[in-house]
């Protein structure tokens, strides 16, 4: 189908990093996404009409963070398998407890944040400490990306949950 003309305002992105797709569970890159060029806020979904240039001042923060996380996937997971385990039975309860166990031991200096993902996060990630390099708006999902934003740099976050399963993210710039 021909690409048709995008309305006013915005532009047509490749998301540069590497993130889950929302449909088909794979790791993809270069999905496409589109940025208001106002207020560069991005959205996966082809956009119908003009950009709206006012944007209530969301426009703030970061264009790009880069972030390590520790994933514990559940059987709810939407591909519950990892490079640990083939099949991943555990509870979603009982990823949630692993996870707080995880952010407390890595929070009271027990342990680093890359000697736990390496051993424990559900992510291949998980080799390079849970180090997901720089990224953009618009290249991991929605629940992700709001956390990864919000972080200051250093800052650990709660219990995140996406469809992959249940993250801790530590922003690292
Ligand atoms: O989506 C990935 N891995 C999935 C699990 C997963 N789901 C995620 C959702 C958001 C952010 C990171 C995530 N990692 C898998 O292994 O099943 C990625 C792996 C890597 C490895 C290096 C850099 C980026 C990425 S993104």
């Amino acid at each position: 189908m021909a690409d048709e003309e995008l309305p006013a305002g915005w532009e047509k992105r490749l998301s540069r990093s590497t993130g889950v797709s929302s449909q088909m569970d794979e790791i993809v890159v270069g999905q496409h996404y589109y940025l208001n060029i106002y207020t560069k806020e991005s959205q996966w979904d082809r956009p119908d009409k003009p950009a709206d240039p006012s944007g209530n001042g969301k426009a703030d923060g970061p264009e790009e963070v880069q972030c390590s996380h520790l994933l514990v996937k559940h059987s709810g997971s939407r591909r519950p398998s990892s490079w640990r385990e083939e099949n991943i039975t555990r509870s979603k309860e009982e990823a949630l407890e692993m996870v707080k166990s995880y952010r407390e031991q890595i929070a009271s200096g027990k342990a680093t944040f890359a000697e736990l993902a390496s051993k424990y996060s559900d992510c291949s990630s998980a080799r390079r400490g849970g180090d997901l390099g720089p990224f953009s708006r618009g290249a991991m999902q929605k629940p992700f990306e709001q956390a990864a934003f919000t972080l200051k740099v250093g800052e650990l976050s709660s219990p995140v949950h996406t469809d992959s399963g249940i993250h801790i993210i530590q922003r690292t710039a």
